[in-house]
């Protein structure tokens, strides 16, 4: 199909109904800002250049939340909930969803859906005293039309959204340190989803937060995954309080419940699903953890928002800053960046088979 034609189609009342858009929506906008098009005939065939910032949908719905989709020209697709800032979806080109979200998730407000991106700040797991990861996923953020701005090559020929958090009165009797907290989300024409968090301290007092990315793989069944550039590392682990153990394996499997968090991890990691032939590649920036979660046969039994079974279908992997939080001074700013892409497995054999040596790819 050509681009205008996608595009078109795209547009029509059907298309947003099949994405679910008009169910419940008080309200859809289009954002065209700075869009460029260019479009080459040649041998017959159409193709499609864009330049700028693609398309980007915003859903309001009645209870006040609402949701952001990124398109990709290419026609992959990321939608965020202003719920959480949570990233809720994540399509490629064939429309195939990349991250799990649970058959029993609830997605309303206060508590963050089951699955995506949730985002753990200031908080990860129950080290500290907020509620377990923090209270940013469970939080409604707004869209920030004017955030101080980004390097070039984090915008251009990109879909994105900024989102902003601050707290309120309420989070601040509980954690008193007031920040801003920048978050923008994009995708870009070949799909490749990113993240990027700009945490501000506005407060007269330095304050230490941890951070996670959680991050919920869809995966075709846990027993054929593995995970590469994990081995070797120290890690604390989760189900033998925090202890720190050193990764034996030559690549990590799954034949029982992981809460793990790898330390000093490598900026690249691999997440190799045999079954589907395909690779998930993190790449992250400013994240020197990894958590590692699955909760296995039992805990999916004791988690209401989550199927019995479901554990075989996910896989977390979250880019995370926790062993060691990070502390920001009045007026300090810190950035964490997280970028997951996908490609073919017969790709990742020759490419990737050893994480620590071969992708050492710099973010953008
Ligand atoms: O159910 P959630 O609050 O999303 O947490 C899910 C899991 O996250 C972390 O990995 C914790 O260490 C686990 O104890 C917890 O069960």
């Amino acid at each position: 199909m050509s681009f205008v034609g996608s595009w078109i189609s795209f547009l029509s009342p059907s298309a947003i109904a099949k994405n679910g858009l008009s169910q419940g929506s008080c309200w859809v906008k289009f954002i065209f800002s700075a869009v460029t098009v260019t479009v080459e005939l040649e041998m017959g065939h159409s193709a499609a250049i864009w330049d700028q910032r693609a398309a980007v949908e915003v859903t309001k719905d009645c209870n006040g939340t609402g949701q952001v989709v990124l398109h990709s020209p290419r026609g992959a697709s990321a939608r965020v909930s202003l719920h959480g800032g949570q990233v809720v979806s994540w399509r490629n080109d064939r429309g195939e969803e990349l991250l799990f979200t649970s058959s029993k998730a609830m997605f309303k407000p206060p508590k963050a859906m089951r699955g995506g991106i949730p985002i753990c700040f200031p908080q990860f797991g129950n080290r500290g005293s907020l509620e377990q990861h923090g209270f940013a996923r469970n939080k409604i953020w707004t869209i920030d039309d004017n955030p101080p701005p980004l390097h070039p090559s984090d915008s251009k020929g990109k879909s994105f959204i900024d989102l902003l958090l601050k707290p309120s009165e309420e989070d601040l009797k509980c954690w008193p340190h007031s920040f801003e907290f920048r978050l923008r989300v994009s995708l870009t024409a070949d799909g490749v989803l990113s993240m990027i968090s700009r945490i501000r301290n506005i407060n007269g007092k330095p304050f230490s937060f941890s951070f996670a990315y959680r991050t919920y793989f869809s995966v075709s069944d846990i027993s054929e995954v593995r995970i590469e550039g994990l081995e070797t590392l120290d890690y604390l682990d989760n189900l033998c309080q925090r202890e720190r153990f050193t990764e034996q394996g030559d690549a990590i499997t799954f034949e029982s419940e992981v809460d793990r968090v790898y330390l000093s991890s490598p900026n690249v990691i691999a997440v190799l699903d045999h079954e589907k032939k395909r690779t998930y590649v993190v790449r992250k920036e400013g994240l020197p953890d990894v958590v590692v979660w699955n909760p296995w046969e039992k805990k999916s039994k004791a988690m209401v928002d989550f199927g019995d079974e479901e554990y075989k279908q996910m896989l977390c992997v979250d880019g995370a800053a926790i062993e060691k939080p990070i502390t920001l001074r009045p007026g300090e700013e810190w950035t964490g960046r997280l970028e997951l892409s996908v490609v073919p497995s017969s790709y990742c054999s020759e490419h990737f088979d050893s994480p620590q040596r071969s992708l050492k790819v710099k973010l953008a």
